[in-house]
């Protein structure tokens, strides 16, 4: 087995010299900006070590990776129950996409498309207050990281809340037919701040060792976990989740930050971030790093 260290050190070798970097989110201005140069990895391994390379102390947008903390709290809360309002299949439509729901009704296809995650957002945030829910799902992040430093951009949530059109016509959608609780504007200010949180390669990748433990976690129970992981395989890339499984073999949750949780059952939990994006909105050197780690090291789970 190769040293993780010189495996890491050598995809980011590689990643350096990739032309086709992929262009950074354009419909949230704020994440725009990025340089789309950068490039980050971390993996924590099963014993709290974590090797990284390139830019993984650089903290970024983890955008839609958080859907996996909101997920994961709102299964703990709710158990089952969330099923009844959003399904468990993939949509093979992009993220934001507004046709199954106007075509299939009021549920959602899976929790990671933003009509699904808008959904678990509402459900999670019950009758609390949206500083409330945040100050959880930080506390969530800082307890499985063991990193204090870990907080909500204000200028990101504020750039989506302003131009998010989609966002909004899913959420007045999911009202319309009685699949929120919350009004509009209340939930998805919730969902754009949770989105706009910032973390770095180092910090995320200690946050998933929860979704490695085989074991489950005081946070999360052992089926909880087994779930999340299916889920991330089959949905977590949106319409790219067939071409992710195909090329890296593990479970995964892309954001438009340009950042990827991966995670190698029992055996590492990975973060990657590079802010050029694929056509799906995943980030395209994060692939190609993931393919080349769980290839290097053996970690597909299809062997
Ligand atoms: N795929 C993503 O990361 C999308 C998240 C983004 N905040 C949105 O709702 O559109």
């Amino acid at each position: 087995m190769p040293s993780l260290q010189v495996v890491l050190d050598e995809i980011t070798s590689n990643m350096a010299s990739e032309v086709d970097r992929g262009q950074p989110a354009d419909f949230i201005p704020e994440l725009s900006q990025i340089d789309p140069g950068q490039f980050g990895i971390a993996v924590a391994l099963p014993s709290g070590e974590v090797v990284e390379s390139g830019d993984a102390r650089i903290p970024f947008s983890i955008q839609s990776i958080s859907k996996v903390i909101t997920l994961a709290i709102g299964l703990g809360r709710l158990g089952d129950g969330l099923w009844a309002r959003v399904g468990r299949e993939p949509s093979g439509l992009a993220f934001n996409s507004i046709l199954q729901l106007e075509q299939e009704g009021a549920c959602p296809r899976n929790p990671f498309v933003n009509a699904g995650a808008i959904v678990v957002t509402d459900a999670v945030l019950a009758r609390n207050e949206p500083r409330e829910f945040l100050a959880e799902i930080l506390q969530f992040l800082r307890t499985t990281s063991g990193h204090n430093d870990i907080f909500i951009n204000e200028d990101v949530a504020k750039s989506e809340a302003n131009n998010a059109h989609r966002n909004w016509a899913l959420a007045h959608m999911l009202k319309s037919r009685s699949n929120l609780f919350n009004e509009p504007a209340r939930v998805l200010g919730a969902y754009f701040h949770q989105c706009a949180i910032e973390m770095t390669c180092a910090q995320l990748a200690s946050a998933g060792r929860f979704l490695i433990n085989a074991n489950g976690t005081g946070l999360i129970s052992q089926d909880n976990v087994r779930h999340i992981n299916a889920l991330m395989m089959t949905c977590g890339h949106y319409d790219g989740s067939g071409e992710f499984a195909y090329r890296v073999g593990l479970p995964g949750k892309s954001g438009v930050g340009g950042g990827i949780l991966a995670l190698a059952p029992g055996r590492a939990a990975i973060a990657i971030w590079s802010p050029g994006l694929n056509k799906q909105g995943n980030s395209a050197l994060g692939t190609m790093a993931a393919e080349q780690l769980a290839r290097r090291m053996g970690w597909s789970v299809f062997l």
